[in-house]
């Protein structure tokens, strides 16, 4: 990429950028793209990267988690599946900072109380969300989403003063060949496929080296090769990033999970191999009796 392109790259990332930011759609949910101010230095020497007890919250009375126990360890490949209205989404959106629960304790390693920060401090901290539709800049091209993703101040004069260093440029391409995209780097994002799209969000995400990657239903829509590469592309995350993957394609679940936790009622119904929640009399009721 040349200094020329870089510049053209600026200013027509200037130009977009106030209609790119309503164009986007997460159900009214927008992605957090602040970056990890200190990356790395959550504590999990206890084996914890995240840790949830007794978590309870209620609408209008109608208590969608209830007592909810779960914990994650640090390189997890977390798969949590459970049938319509269990609370997978509103777990998620304790986890990040967008529900206040009524009770129960949220941690990030064993120091950091989740429930004392912000949604955009939780972003910060290094817990990167991914909602299920995706959310790229169509108008601009798969390098400038991945490059907008670094920037903090989104402001115009901010984003033309902008430079991208070396290590940056780096782990730009390193993300690029993660998330296949390294032939596609020239190409206007809204010309790619959804599961692309898909993707290049879960790029621009990894831009912010993340610790904890929260993915809600992230094969939705793709096709069957889409969904067997998304697979591979998150075995290849686990282990340098902490995933927790709600979703309820059960064959995409099979090639991914080593643990899968099953939510029922705003509680943990049962936990193990899918094998073997596959198998329990509670998690069969739960899908197939109602
Ligand atoms: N803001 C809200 N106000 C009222 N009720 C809510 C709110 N958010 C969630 N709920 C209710 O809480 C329950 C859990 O919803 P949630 O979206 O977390 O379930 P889910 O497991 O993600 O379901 P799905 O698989 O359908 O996405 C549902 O009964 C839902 O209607």
């Amino acid at each position: 990429m040349t200094p020329d392109l870089l510049e053209a790259g600026a200013q027509r990332l200037a130009t977009h950028e106030a209609a790119a930011r309503h164009a986007t759609e997460s159900g009214g949910r927008q992605a957090g793209f602040a970056r990890p101010a200190v990356p790395g230095e959550v504590d999990v020497t206890h084996g914890r990267i995240l840790y949830l007890e007794d978590v309870s919250v209620s609408f209008d009375g109608f208590k969608a988690i209830d007592r909810l126990s779960l914990d994650i360890a640090p390189g997890e490949l977390r798969c949590v599946i459970g049938p319509n209205g269990a609370g997978k989404t509103t777990m998620m959106d304790i986890i990040t900072g967008k529900t206040r629960p009524d009770a129960g304790t949220v941690y990030f390693g064993s120091t950091i109380d989740l429930l004392r920060h912000t949604e955009p401090q939780i972003a910060e901290l290094g817990i990167g969300r991914k909602f299920q539709k995706p959310t790229v800049y169509e108008q601009l091209t798969v390098y400038e989403n991945l490059e907008l993703s670094l920037r903090t101040d989104k402001g115009v004069a901010a984003s033309m003063r902008f430079r991208i260093d070396s290590a940056q440029a780096d782990r730009l391409a390193e993300v690029l060949h993660t998330i296949h995209l390294a032939d596609a780097v020239t190409r206007q994002a809204g010309t790619l496929s959804h599961g692309q799209k898909q993707w290049l969000e879960i790029g621009m995400l990894l831009m912010q080296q993340p610790r904890l990657l929260l993915l809600d239903e992230p094969v939705a829509g793709m096709t069957d090769e889409e969904t067997v590469r998304t697979a591979e592309l998150f075995l290849s995350l686990k282990g340098r990033h902490s995933l927790m993957v709600v979703e309820h394609d059960m064959s995409f679940i099979r090639r991914i999970s080593d643990i899968v936790t099953v939510l029922c009622d705003g509680s943990v119904l049962a936990q193990g191999t899918l094998d073997e929640v596959q198998a329990d009399e509670r998690v069969i009721e739960v899908y197939l009796g109602r």
